[in-house]
């Protein structure tokens, strides 16, 4: 049995937390490796090669890698087989080398895949998207709106609107969702549509979803509303047709209101305005005819915390991903969107959600219905937690909304290599102070199971080891041992 150290953890238990530990500080790795792969296009060579292939063969099949960098190909494929995004068989003619699959994961990065979510990743991935994570401390601090504002000094629509690249990219992104929420939502909420002679998308981005589903329906006229130049150059065609606007100021007049991926962004003001124009538009008098109108709200929400077995505690982390995204780039929150529609209350950090919307909303809602969208088909489900909350409206009405201020202030963030340490002291120190404390651990471990191997020896030296915590450790424990602490780079020992 392993002994327990002062605070009763067994070595075995220590190294588990310290994996957990760097498996979390590591997590982005998993991102940028997947990047890498769909950057370099290699779904798409694994699927064009129509078997499983070789890493040779994959070398051979990027064109533009450098040959000193081919052994790298080996090492970054291996990592993507441990995360499910490949996998590998062994090839038919007998030899004894495996060769590379794709999963049902790496499917939906295929260029050509209607469902592909390669251009979310390529916009969550942008360092434009990611430069904000790096600000949370600081702007749970200070009085910026998002973090997004911190590092870019401006929200994330207008953001958008100055840099045409990032615009581009979010739609695309924005699109590739729409495909696949589109798919599922025709097809499981048909009934939803019936008795609709028109039909909003407000927010609608370049008009994915309103496409498909003015396809599904061609009674149905659609309208793509979204901000100005977003919509700019986009054609209307047959039944489908483009409104540039604001929602906070004018939703188009339709029979049924759409919000897809709306409401999480805003905070409980902001929706309460948007759902007042939205309101508005569905109020409008058909002349005499009465008609079922309605608001159709697809989102995903935060579901209580639950963690029954691995799916749904990957479904969570979904979630809150997805709720700290929002965090960052937008005012919003999927409790508060939540909130927004049922009026409950939660207590969210001292401030009442709920009551705050009720006293600018009273909802009621004739037949509030939250449908969970499931599937057994993978492809649906690698969008786990579609969920379409379908509302019927009898009475809406709302006062004193008013939209929230964005404070602009200027990014305090200071772009530094992170290999760049022999110029940088702050992060030198960072990483030296890093660096022992990992030995401090591993030393309690190698001192205590290696043991015998010092014993018969007379000196020690460290080679490479930093600041000699480790080496420090091992004089203390075998004091008849002659240690040199540490041999490194001059610049390091001098500290
Ligand atoms: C998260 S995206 C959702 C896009 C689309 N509904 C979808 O799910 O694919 C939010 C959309 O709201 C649009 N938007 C932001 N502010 C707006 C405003 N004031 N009026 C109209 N649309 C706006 C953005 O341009 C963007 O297309």
């Amino acid at each position: 049995m392993d002994k327990a150290n002062a605070n009763g953890e067994t070595v075995n238990e220590l190294v588990r937390a310290q994996a957990h530990v760097w498996n979390h500080i590591f997590s982005f790795i998993n991102s940028m490796s997947l990047k890498c792969a769909v950057d370099l296009g290699i779904p798409d060579i694994i699927h064009n090669h129509g078997n499983p292939m070789t890493v040779s063969e994959l070398v051979a099949a990027l064109p533009t890698l450098n040959p000193t960098k081919a052994r790298n190909v080996y090492r970054l494929m291996r990592i993507l087989v441990h995360s499910g995004f490949f996998a590998q068989q062994k090839l038919s003619h007998g030899v004894q080398e495996d060769g590379y699959v794709l999963t049902d994961a790496s499917r939906l990065l295929l260029k050509d895949n209607p469902l592909s979510v390669t251009p979310f990743l390529k916009v969550m991935l942008n360092p434009i998207i990611t430069k904000p994570w790096d600000i949370l401390g600081p702007w749970l601090q200070n009085n910026d709106s998002t973090p997004f504002d911190t590092a870019h000094g401006k929200p994330l629509w207008d953001y958008a609107c100055h840099v045409p690249k990032l615009g581009h990219l979010f739609n695309e992104g924005m699109a590739s969702d729409a495909r696949l929420v589109g798919s599922v939502l025709i097809d499981k909420c048909k009934g939803s549509f019936e008795g609709l002679d028109s039909l909003v998308d407000v927010g609608g981005g370049t008009g994915t979803l309103a496409k498909a589903i003015a396809d599904a329906f061609p009674h149905l006229e659609c309208t793509v509303f979204d901000l100005p130049h977003v919509v700019a150059g986009l054609q209307d065609s047959g039944n489908l047709k483009y409104v540039g606007g604001d929602m906070f100021e004018d939703v188009p007049v339709a029979d049924a209101v759409l919000l897809k991926w709306i409401l999480h962004d805003w905070n409980d003001d902001e929706c309460v305005k948007i759902l007042k124009r939205c309101k508005e538009a569905i109020s409008e008098q058909d002349k005499g005819v009465v008609k079922k109108k309605k608001v159709m709200i697809v989102d995903m929400v935060v579901m209580e915390k639950k963690k029954v077995n691995d799916e749904s505690f990957n479904l969570m982390e979904t979630q809150l991903f997805f709720d700290m995204l929002m965090m960052v780039l937008q005012t919003g929150s999927f409790e508060e969107m939540r909130n927004v529609i049922t009026g409950r209350e939660i207590n969210n950090g001292g401030k009442k959600d709920g009551a705050r919307v009720k006293e600018h909303v009273e909802v009621k809602f004739k037949d509030p219905n939250l449908v969970e969208i499931k599937s057994n088909n993978k492809k649906e489900r690698a969008n786990k937690i579609v969920t379409e909350l379908l509302v019927q409206w009898s009475k809406l009405g709302m006062k004193n909304a008013t939209r929230g201020n964005y404070s602009v202030l200027k990014s305090q963030l200071r772009d530094f290599d992170p290999w760049g340490q022999a110029s940088d002291s702050k992060l030198s120190d960072l990483f030296n102070h890093g660096m022992a404390r990992y030995a401090q651990l591993v030393t309690s471990i190698f001192i205590d199971k290696y043991q015998g191997a010092f014993e018969v020896l007379n000196s020690s030296v460290d080679v490479g080891g930093r600041t000699g915590a480790l080496g420090k450790a091992i004089a203390d424990a075998f004091l008849h041992l002659e240690c040199s602490l540490a041999f490194d780079l001059s610049r390091v020992v001098v500290c």
